[in-house]
């Protein structure tokens, strides 16, 4: 009889290991305008505005960049002991940590997931205030709260199977007509995804979102980069997605980190919602407007610890890979099939 899983309500805080804590500090609270709830010489503990448990985000001053934990919040105290069982029966690296081991946190429990992710499950946390009205504080980037975690992953199907088991539903994937499965968005909370799974070699982290209430923020996001000269910041975007629907930014931090601004995706609470499936070869799944997708939202992702603050060992994607399988970077598509590229993508 296999065991109960914890009951996961959301996607709740990342911790990343950054070099230099203090170019992060400018990058995360100077420019994205993330609110500091407790800062020291090693971490930043931040939170977005409509946020009220201690951080979403914590920067750990580290000597190489990686992710340290991905965090779901479950919904009681007791769900901590479902997960102790489930993942023990899971035959997984599995530690309880006392209230407290991170700052802001209450009682949790961390695993090296069945995917070799380091993941943390926990109920209680601090409560801080909630900045929703604060517009004093508001810059005209304000970020409203952490959206998702978008992580690589060899074999998307066996990844979508486990979080299947955490009862995660698929909101939306990419195949192409074999079948081949090359990303997946899934969620706990009713919208698009809390995680989304993206083939390739891995684990690793590919990115993690923030929301914002309006297009707009993240466009004065782009302004202010552009103010500072650091518009190489700016990876990807801004742009409509196909999946999701949401409007987008995606900006890579001092250590290349990736952080995606994301607004505007869809209500997917109820228990019939639609699942939609994209053609890898339709080029208007990943940008609404057919925009490229740069080779190096392909190709770069942040390496993640093991429990012990080790590295983990990559395995190598073996189904085809979506940037080999698309043509260019998304510059062809279903409309310009005859004219071999759309106008907008010359190289
Ligand atoms: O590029 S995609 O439209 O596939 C996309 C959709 C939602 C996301 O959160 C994302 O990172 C990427
Ligand atoms: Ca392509
Ligand atoms: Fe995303």
């Amino acid at each position: 009889m296999t065991a109960t899983p914890p009951d996961v309500i959301r996607c709740a805080y990342a911790e990343l290991v950054v070099t230099d804590l203090e170019a992060s500090r400018t990058f995360y609270v100077d420019i994205l305008g993330l609110v500091v709830t407790y800062e020291d010489d090693e971490a930043i503990y931040l939170r977005a505005f409509e946020e009220y448990l201690h951080h979403s985000l914590i920067l750990r001053k580290g000597d190489t960049a990686a992710l340290a934990v991905l965090a779901y919040r479950v919904r009681t105290p007791a769900d901590l002991d479902l997960a102790v069982a489930y993942y023990t029966g899971l035959g997984v690296r599995v530690e309880r940590r006392p209230a407290g081991a991170t700052r802001g946190i209450g009682e949790a429990v961390r695993i090296e997931d069945p995917l070799g992710f380091p993941v943390e499950f926990f109920h209680d946390a601090e409560h801080v205030e909630r900045f929703t009205q604060r517009y004093d504080q508001h810059g005209a980037g304000a970020l409203s709260r952490l959206d998702h975690f978008n992580v690589v992953t060899p074999d998307v199907p066996a990844a979508r199977s486990y979080y299947e088991g955490l009862g995660f539903r698929v909101s939306e994937d990419i195949q192409d007509d074999e079948g081949t499965v090359y990303a997946a968005w899934m969620f706990r909370k009713p919208t698009v995804h809390d995680v989304a799974l993206t083939g390739g070699d891995g684990p690793r982290l590919h990115h993690i979102a923030f929301a914002s209430q309006e297009r707009h923020q993240i466009l004065h996001v782009c302004d202010h980069l552009g103010a500072l000269r650091k518009s190489d910041m700016i990876e990807r975007g801004p742009g409509r997605h196909g999946v999701s629907n949401a409007f987008y930014l995606y900006v890579r931090d001092p250590d290349g980190h990736r952080i995606e601004l994301y607004t505007h995706d869809y209500y997917t609470g109820d228990p019939d919602n639609p699942v939609i499936t994209w053609d890898v070869h339709d080029n208007q799944r990943r940008d609404w407007w057919g925009n490229p997708v740069v080779p190096s939202w392909y190709s770069d992702a942040s390496p993640v610890l093991d429990l012990d603050g080790k590295a983990q060992p990559l395995i190598e994607r073996s189904d085809a890979r979506e940037a080999d399988v698309t043509i260019g970077a998304d510059g062809f598509s279903y409309t310009s099939k005859q004219e071999g590229f759309k106008l907008g993508e010359q190289v």
